[in-house]
C-alpha cells in the first residue's frame, strides 16, 4: 500500500517523490491559482500548497497523508507564474534577463486534524537572455507549463548562472524538507 496520496498533476513531483522512496497514489484536485490582494508571495504559495492537499484529501477515504506543493517564481513583489502564450513568456524572461529572483516552492502535508506547511526560498540568478534565446527555447516547448517560464532541470538549465538553496525546490519538491515532512506523520 502507498505510503502518501500525491496531490499534484506534475511529473516533476511525481518523480522526486520516488526519488525519496517514497510511495505515493496519486489524486487529481482542481484548485484555482489566483492571488489575493492581501497576500504576499510566500502567504500566497503556502496556501496554494494547502488548498491542493486540503481538496486532495477530501477525494480520498482519509487513510493516508496527502501531499500538496506549488511553485512560484518571484521577482520583488511579482509573482511570475505559468506563460499564457509567446508574448507572455518574453515578459516574464525580460524581467528575470541578467537578474537575480526568487523560487518559493511550498509543500504542504494533512492528515484529518494535523497539517504542516513549509516554504524553501532559493535564490536565482539569470544571464542576460538575447531575442533569439528567447525564441529558440519557446520552440523547444518546455517553458510552456513552468512557473517562470523555465525548466532549470532542462534547455532552461543554460540560462542559469547560480543558484543559493535547494536546487530539487526549484523543479518541483525540496527533498530534505520533504523527507522531514513526511516522517512527521509516517512512523
Ligand atoms: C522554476 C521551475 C519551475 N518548474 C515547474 C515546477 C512545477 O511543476 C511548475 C509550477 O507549477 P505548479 O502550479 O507549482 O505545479 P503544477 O501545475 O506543475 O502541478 P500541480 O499543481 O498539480 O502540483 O513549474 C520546473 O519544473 N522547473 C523550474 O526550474
Amino acid at each position: 500500500m502507498a505510503q502518501v496520496y500525491l496531490a499534484s498533476a506534475s511529473p516533476r513531483r511525481a518523480e522526486l517523490l520516488t526519488q525519496l522512496g517514497v510511495s505515493y497514489e496519486l489524486v487529481l484536485p482542481n484548485i484555482p491559482e489566483q492571488r489575493l490582494g492581501s497576500e504576499d508571495p510566500e502567504q500566497y504559495v503556502r496556501r496554494l500548497a494547502l488548498a491542493k492537499a486540503r481538496a486532495g484529501e477530501a477525494l480520498t477515504a482519509g487513510d493516508k497523508p496527502v501531499l500538496g506543493s506549488d511553485t512560484i517564481v518571484v521577482m520583488g513583489e511579482n509573482v511570475l507564474e505559468k506563460p499564457l502564450d509567446f508574448n507572455d513568456a518574453c515578459r516574464i524572461w525580460r524581467q528575470l534577463s541578467a537578474k537575480k529572483h526568487q523560487v518559493m516552492t511550498a509543500v504542504a502535508l494533512v492528515h484529518g486534524d494535523l497539517e504542516q506547511v513549509v516554504c524553501v526560498i532559493t535564490e536565482v540568478e539569470f544571464a542576460h537572455l538575447s531575442e533569439s534565446d528567447m525564441q529558440q527555447y519557446w520552440d523547444s516547448g518546455e517553458p510552456q507549463d513552468k512557473a517562470g517560464a523555465y525548466g532549470i532541470q532542462g534547455l532552461g538549465g543554460q540560462f542559469v548562472v547560480a543558484i543559493n538553496g535547494s536546487y530539487s525546490a526549484v523543479v518541483g519538491l525540496p527533498l530534505h524538507q520533504t523527507k522531514a515532512l513526511i516522517k512527521q506523520f509516517i512512523q
